[in-house]
C-alpha cells in the first residue's frame, strides 16, 4: 500500500474526531505559547531588579502573577491536550480494529485458509497497538514541536535580531545531530522488536510441542538454537539502548554550543548597552531549550513512518474483498433434495482436484464419502456449504442452484459437526444453547440425553454449569463433538453434515457419537465424511473418492459386490 493512500485513509478515520482534533491543536497552541512566554516575563522581571534599593516591587508582583497564570494555563491546557490526544488515538485505532474484525467475518473462507492466522491476529492486535502509540506521539509532539521552534525564533527576533540570527545559523547542527541519532535508534529498536517476535514464537512453538521435543531428544539442540536467537536479541537491545542513551548527551552538547555562543555574544551586547540583562537572560533560556523540539520532531517522524507501515498492514485486512453473495432465498420449508451435476473445482487453478462430480440425493437420504486421506472429502463438504465457489457444474438444493441464493439462506438449513469443533469459552449449557437462547433447562437435558452426552456432562464437577475454556478446554475430541451434536439436537436443521472424528477418540465415545448422530439423521438429508467404514454400511449412497474423483459409488452391498477399491478399503480396516 502506498504511504499517501494510507495517510489519506487514516485521516478519514481521524476526521470523525475533527472537533477534538481542532480543540487539541488550539490547546497545544495555548500551552506552548504560555511556556514560551515565561522567559520573556522572567527577563522583564530581572530588568526590574536594577540594584540595591532600586527594585520595582509593584511591577515585579504583577509579572510574578502573570508568570503564575501562564504556568497554570499552560499546565491545564497540556493536561487536556494529552487527554484528548489519547482518546482520539485510542478511538481511531478502536474503529479500525472493529472494521478489520467485522470485515474478517465477510471475507471468503479462501482468504483465511490461504493466510497465516498468526499474521492476521498480529495485524489486528500488535500493528494496531504500534499505530496507536505512533499516533499519540504524533499528536503530542509534532504540532507542539513546530510551534515551539517557530515561537522560540519569534520571541528571540523580538528580543534581539542578532542573537536570533546566531541561533538560526546553528539550526542545521541541531537538525543533523537529532536526525543521526533518531535514525540509528529507530533502526535498532525495529531490529530489537523483530528479534523479540522471533524469540517469542520460538518459545511458543517449543512449549506447544514439548512432547515431540522430548520424544525426539531435541532439548539440547533447542537450547543451542535459543541461545543464538537470544544472543542476537541481546546485541540489538544493546545497540538500541546505546543510541537512545546518546540522545541526551548529544542534545546537551549541541545546546551547550548554542548556549555558549548566545551567552558570549549576548554578554558583549549587554556590556555595550545593546540589550538589557533581562533580555540576555530570556535569550539564554530560549537557547537552552532550542534543540529539544528538533529531537522530538525527528523522533516523531521516524515513529510516524513506522505507524504508517503498521496502519497499512491493518488497512489490508480492512480492505480485503468481501465474499460476493446472491440475493435469492431457499424456500421456507427446505426438504433437502440434492442434485450435484458435473462439478469441477480446484484450490489452485493450475492443479486439478475435483472433476465430473455428479450425484443425486433425495430428501431424508444419507450419503457417505469415503477415501484415502487428501482425496477431497472435506473439499466436497466445503463446496456443499458454499465455502468455496465451484469452477463449473451446479449444486442444487430442492431444485434451486445454490449460486442463486444467499449463503446465509443455505447455511441456516444445514447443521455441521466437524472434527475441529468450535466451542466458545463459557459453560457447557451456554455452548449447547448457542444460537437457540430461548430454550429451557429441561429441553437442554432432553437434547443431551438424546445425543448420549448427558451421562458424561453430569459427571463433570459442575454438570451443565461447568466452565470450559476456549476451544473446549480439557474435554476430549469426542466429548466436544457430542456437545456440538447436542447443540444441533435442540432444533435440527433439514440437512446435516458430519465430519467423523478420526482415531483420536476412544471406541466407546465413537459408538456414542455414531448412535447420537444416527438419531439426528433420521428423516434428514445427511452427509457423513467417514473414516471408519463400519459406521456407514447403512448409507443410501456411498461415494468412494480418490485423488478428487469419484471412482466408485453405490450402496455398501453393491460396492462390495463390485470387488473394487471400496472392498479393498473396507477389508483393510477389518483384517
Ligand atoms: N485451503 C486449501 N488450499 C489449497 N489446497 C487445499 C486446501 N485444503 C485442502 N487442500 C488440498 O486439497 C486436497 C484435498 O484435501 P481434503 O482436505 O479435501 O482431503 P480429505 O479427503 O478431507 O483428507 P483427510 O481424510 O485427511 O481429512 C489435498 O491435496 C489438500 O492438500
Amino acid at each position: 500500500m502506498k504511504s499517501s493512500y494510507v495517510i489519506r485513509r487514516v485521516l478519514k478515520y481521524i476526521g470523525k474526531y475533527k472537533f477534538s482534533f481542532i480543540i487539541s491543536l488550539v490547546l497545544t497552541l495555548f500551552s506552548t505559547v504560555c511556556t514560551l512566554y515565561i522567559p520573556v516575563l522572567a527577563g522583564e522581571a530581572i530588568d526590574m531588579i536594577v540594584g540595591k534599593g532600586n527594585v520595582n516591587f509593584a511591577g515585579l508582583t504583577k509579572i510574578l502573577i502573570l508568570i503564575l497564570v501562564a504556568i497554570i494555563i499552560g499546565g491545564i491546557s497540556q493536561y487536556f491536550t494529552n487527554t484528548l490526544n489519547n482518546r482520539m488515538a485510542n478511538n481511531t485505532v478502536k474503529d479500525m480494529r472493529t472494521d478489520a474484525f467485522n470485515n474478517l467475518q465477510y471475507v471468503p473462507v479462501s482468504y483465511i485458509d490461504s493466510r497465516n492466522t498468526g499474521d492476521i491476529v498480529s495485524r489486528v492486535i500488535a500493528d494496531a497497538e504500534q499505530f496507536s502509540d505512533g499516533l499519540i506521539l504524533g499528536f503530542q509532539n509534532l504540532f507542539s514541536g513546530v510551534i515551539t521552534i517557530l515561537g522560540t525564533l519569534f520571541f528571540m527576533f523580538t528580543i534581539n535580531i542578532w542573537l536570533a540570527l546566531i541561533v538560526l545559523v546553528l539550526t542545521p547542527l541541531s537538525l543533523f545531530v537529532s536526525k543521526f541519532i533518531s535514525k540509528r535508534t529507530y533502526k535498532y529498536f525495529k531490529k530489537q522488536s523483530e528479534q523479540r517476535g522471533k524469540e517469542t514464537s520460538y518459545i511458543e512453538e517449543m512449549l506447544s510441542n514439548i512432547k515431540v521435543v522430548k520424544s525426539y531428544h531435541r532439548e539440547d539442540e533447542n537450547s543451542e538454537n535459543f541461545d543464538v536467537i537470544n544472543e542476537e536479541l541481546g546485541k540489538d537491545s544493546l545497540n538500541a539502548t546505546f543510541f537512545s542513551s546518546l540522545t541526551n548527551p548529544c542534545t546537551r552538547f549541541v545546546n551547550s554550543i548554542v548556549y555558549a555562543v548566545v551567552g558570549l555574544s549576548g554578554a558583549l551586547f549587554a556590556i555595550n548597552g545593546i540589550i538589557t540583562v533581562g533580555n540576555l537572560s530570556a535569550s539564554l533560556a530560549y537557547a537552552n531549550q532550542y534543540t529539544k523540539p528538533f529531537n522530538d520532531i525527528t523522533g516523531v517522524i521516524t515513529e510516524l513512518q513506522n505507524a504508517i507501515a503498521c496502519a497499512g498492514r491493518l488497512l489490508e485486512v480492512i480492505d480485503a474483498e468481501k465474499e460476493s453473495d446472491a440475493k435469492g432465498q431457499l424456500p421456507t420449508n427446505v426438504k433437502g433434495d440434492f442434485t450435484v451435476s458435473d462439478v469441477a473445482f480446484s484450490y489452485d487453478k493450475n492443479k486439478e482436484l475435483i472433476k465430473n462430480l455428479s450425484f443425486e440425493l433425495k430428501s431424508g437420504q444419507r450419503l457417505a464419502v469415503v477415501g484415502p486421506t487428501g482425496c477431497g472429502k472435506t473439499t466436497l463438504i466445503n463446496l456443499l456449504m458454499h465455502f468455496y465457489d465451484i469452477d463449473s457444474g451446479s449444486i442444487k438444493v430442492d431444485g434451486v442452484d445454490i449460486n442463486t441464493v444467499s449463503r446465509k439462506s443455505l447455511r441456516q438449513n444445514v447443521g455441521m459437526v466437524l472434527q475441529d469443533t468450535w466451542l466458545k469459552s463459557g459453560t457447557i449449557k451456554e455452548n449447547i444453547v448457542f444460537g437457540n437462547e430461548n430454550v429451557t433447562d429441561e429441553q437442554v437435558i432432553e437434547a443431551a440425553k438424546k445425543s448420549h452426552a448427558h451421562s458424561f456432562i453430569k459427571k463433570l464437577h459442575n454438570g451443565y454449569d461447568t466452565f470450559i475454556g476456549e476451544d473446549g478446554g480439557s474435554l476430549s475430541t469426542g466429548q466436544k463433538q457430542l456437545i456440538c451434536i447436542t447443540r444441533l439436537m435442540l432444533s435440527p436443521p433439514p440437512i446435516l453434515i458430519l465430519d467423523e472424528a478420526t482415531s483420536s477418540i476412544d471406541l466407546l465415545t465413537e459408538q456414542r457419537i455414531t448412535r447420537s448422530f444416527m438419531k439426528l439423521m433420521k428423516d434428514r438429508t445427511s452427509f457423513v465424511v467417514a473414516h471408519r467404514l463400519k459406521t456407514i454400511v447403512e448409507s443410501d449412497l456411498i461415494l468412494v473418492m480418490k485423488d478428487g474423483k469419484v471412482i466408485e459409488s453405490g450402496t455398501h452391498k453393491s460396492l462390495m459386490e463390485q470387488n473394487g477399491f471400496y472392498k479393498e478399503l473396507y477389508q483393510s480396516q477389518f483384517d
